[in-house]
């Protein structure tokens, strides 16, 4: 039996914070992005991230922030994960690193095998890459949109660090989803919403019994 680390972001009212730790979820995503539908103010983070501390990792997640923004966020929230989801070079994920003392993780967005070079660039620094889909054209944010991408582009990649599969994952799709990529984590958002920013607490305990029983794949 494999563990599957759990990761679901863009939460942003105490009631679905709460299903998603009793349902055992081992990360928690705040979006600090404004153009986002998921965004959460930094007393509204705070808040949450108090409810999560010492129950699962907390993750805030940026794009493209300057680093007074992420001292602030540090500050009051104060995260155990900072994940850079913009074009944010390796220099700036080791800055944030040595700044912060957080754990630092870099959003990739794959479409193709082309994609997979930049793999090697971050791993260097982020303790953790998140392989997410690319955002379609026209999205106004570059992740959170509920697509896939052709997953058994990542089976038997020689990662450095450890790594969570992203985009349009849903309780009916996670188990091919985890069998065909061969990670061995897992980040979803919109398949637990009911509309764009919307999360739901029995969604959200649908597809945590999805991926916890996924994780028999194999053994
Ligand atoms: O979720 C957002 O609104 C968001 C905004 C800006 C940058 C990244 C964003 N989400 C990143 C995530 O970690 C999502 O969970 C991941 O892309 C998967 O999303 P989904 O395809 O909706 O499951």
């Amino acid at each position: 039996m494999t563990h599957i680390t759990l990761k679901i972001c863009g939460l942003s009212t105490e009631e679905t914070m709460r299903a998603a730790l009793e349902a055992g979820v081992d990360m928690v995503g705040l979006v600090f992005f404004p153009k986002s539908p998921r965004h959460v103010s930094l007393s509204a983070a705070a808040h949450l991230a108090d409810m999560a501390r010492g129950k699962a990792e907390i993750v805030a997640l940026t794009v493209n922030m300057d680093l007074d923004g992420l001292s602030r966020i540090k500050e009051l929230v104060a995260p155990d994960w900072f994940q850079f989801h913009g074009s944010e070079p390796p220099e700036a994920l080791a800055v944030a690193k040595v700044m912060h003392g957080t754990k630092i993780m870099k959003a990739l967005g794959i479409s193709g095998p082309e994609d997979l070079e930049k793999i090697s660039l971050y791993e260097q620094v982020a303790d953790r890459l998140l392989l997410d889909a690319k955002a379609p054209e026209g999205s106004d944010i570059p992740g959170g949109n509920g697509v896939t991408f052709d997953w058994s582009l990542l089976k038997g990649l020689d990662l450095k660090k450890p790594a969570m599969l992203a985009g349009g994952l849903n309780a009916s799709n996670v188990a091919d989803a985890i069998r065909e990529s061969g990670l061995t984590g897992i980040d979803a958002s919109s398949a637990v919403e009911t509309e764009k920013g919307v999360k739901d607490a029995g969604l959200i305990r649908d597809f945590v019994a999805a991926v916890r029983s996924a994780e028999t794949i194999g053994s």
